[in-house]
Parts: C-alpha cells; sequence; structure tokens
C-alpha cells in the first residue's frame, strides 16, 4: 500500500529523519513508535504530501483513497461536531443524499452520538480526537493514516478506540499508525518499525512477539532505544 525508500527529512542544517525504508502491507496495521521529536509525524506529513521529502521516494498504490487524522485536529469552536462533519463531507464531495446518515453513523462509531450537535468549543481534548477520527473515516476510505488516534482519550476511550481499529482492520483497511502508547500498539498492531533521532532502529513483528510470550514491545522499545 505504501513504500518508503531511503526518505531524508531535513529542517534547515537538522536531519530529523535519515534513510529512513518501509513498507506498509494492504490490510495491515502498521505502527511508528518512537520517543517524542523520533520524526513519525514527520514522517506521516512526507506520506500525506504536507511536507516536502528532502530525498528518497514514496509510493502510493494508485488510486487509494486516504484518510487522515492529525495529532492535533484543530476544528472551528463554533460549529458542532456534526457541522464539522457535514464541511468535511462537503470538501470531499461525498454525496449530499447520504451524507446525513453516513455522518451519524460514524459519531455513533467514535462514541460521539450524542454530543454531535454540541459545539466543539465545549468538546474535551479526547472528544476532538474522537471527531478527528470519525473525519478521517468520511467516504470510507481503504488507508487510514492515524496519528496518535488515542491522546487525550480516558482508559475506555482508549479500550474504545483501540476496540475502533481493530474492527476497522477486519473491514480490510490499511492502517498506519503514530503512537507513544506501547500497549496499545502491542494490542493493535501486526508490525512496528521503532524510530529514533529520525532513524529506524528495529522492525517487530508484534504476532511473534505476543506469541513467545516473554517479551512485551515495551521492553523491546527500551532495548532498541538504549533505555536499559
Ligand atoms: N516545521 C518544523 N520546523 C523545524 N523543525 C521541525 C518542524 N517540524 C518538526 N520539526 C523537528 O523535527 C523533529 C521530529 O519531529 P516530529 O514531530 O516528526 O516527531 P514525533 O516523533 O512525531 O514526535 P512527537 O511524538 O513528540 O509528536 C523534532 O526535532 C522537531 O523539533
Amino acid at each position: 500500500m505504501i513504500k518508503c525508500n531511503n526518505l531524508i527529512k531535513r529542517y534547515g542544517k537538522e536531519e530529523v529523519v535519515s534513510n529512513l525504508s518501509f513498507e506498509v502491507k494492504e490490510g495491515e496495521v502498521f505502527g511508528l513508535l518512537g520517543a517524542n521529536g523520533a520524526g513519525k509525524t514527520t514522517t506521516i506529513k512526507m506520506i500525506l504530501g504536507l511536507t516536502n521529502i528532502t530525498k528518497g521516494d514514496i509510493y502510493i498504490k494508485d488510486n487509494v483513497t486516504v484518510g487522515y487524522s492529525p495529532e492535533t485536529p484543530y476544528f472551528h469552536p463554533f460549529l458542532s461536531g456534526y457541522e464539522v462533519m457535514k464541511f468535511f463531507a462537503k470538501l470531499q464531495k461525498l454525496p449530499s443524499k447520504s451524507i446525513k446518515e453516513e455522518i451519524e453513523t460514524l459519531l455513533e462509531k467514535v462514541g460521539l452520538g450524542e454530543d454531535q450537535h454540541k459545539k466543539v468549543k465545549g468538546y474535551s481534548k479526547g472528544m476532538k480526537q474522537r471527531l478527528a477520527v470519525a473525519q478521517a473515516l468520511l467516504g470510507d476510505p481503504e488507508l487510514l493514516i492515524l496519528d496518535e488516534p488515542a491522546a487525550g482519550l480516558d482508559a475506555l476511550g482508549r479500550i474504545e478506540m483501540l476496540g475502533l481499529i481493530d474492527s476497522l482492520k477486519k473491514e480490510g483497511k490499511t492502517i498506519l499508525l503514530n503512537s507513544h502508547i506501547l500497549n496499545d500498539v502491542e494490542r493493535v498492531a501486526d508490525r512496528v518499525i521503532i524510530l529514533s533521532k529520525g532513524k529506524m532502529i528495529e522492525e517487530v513483528d508484534v504476532h511473534k512477539l505476543s506469541k513467545n510470550g516473554e517479551e512485551k514491545l515495551e521492553e523491546r522499545f527500551i532495548k532498541s532505544i538504549g533505555g536499559m
């Protein structure tokens, strides 16, 4: 679905992504892991074309539809969740006949059904995050790029978000996920790469990890970035 070859990103003289190569296969949940500033969001932005690539290539499957949920979503505070969705649906030129039903279904799916007519200025951080994910699901995209989708969610919200990611995977979606929360990633991802200072340290097959039961992703992560 996505293939990145020797990606390099420099801001001025600072190289924040160095020779990064990885592949996201169709239908898998692929995680980008790393400490603050490791280059995860920058990598996602290069894939989405939101920031220029300094060097390297990115291939994305032809004509694929993409949904993106940013790390720090911003929505107009005076619109309701429903109106925000309607705005994005119109930007995407989704057929107006089915918009209302699709929006209501998606808001229900992310747990905002009851709050959909409240203004965004009254939403908590977690509610905005849920709205960002609902917005990413508009138009039923094949590829979802989710930057910290569980950030700001409470314990129950995180469990629900993981359940949602799991069900989206079962629907056949390909999901590229950024997260700090290793336990969450371990629960939903098939493969992850661990980044440190813009470099790939390790690629981990999460299924193999849980099978042997000896090592958790957290331990592998700490070892990889040289924390212990
Ligand atoms: N627009 C920018 N101009 C200059 N430097 C930037 C810019 N955006 C990001 N950086 C730098 O690039 C590096 C990687 O940032 P990035 O946001 O990709 O990290 P991250 O792994 O997503 O971190 P976090 O988990 O904190 O979101 C950081 O050192 C950051 O300061």
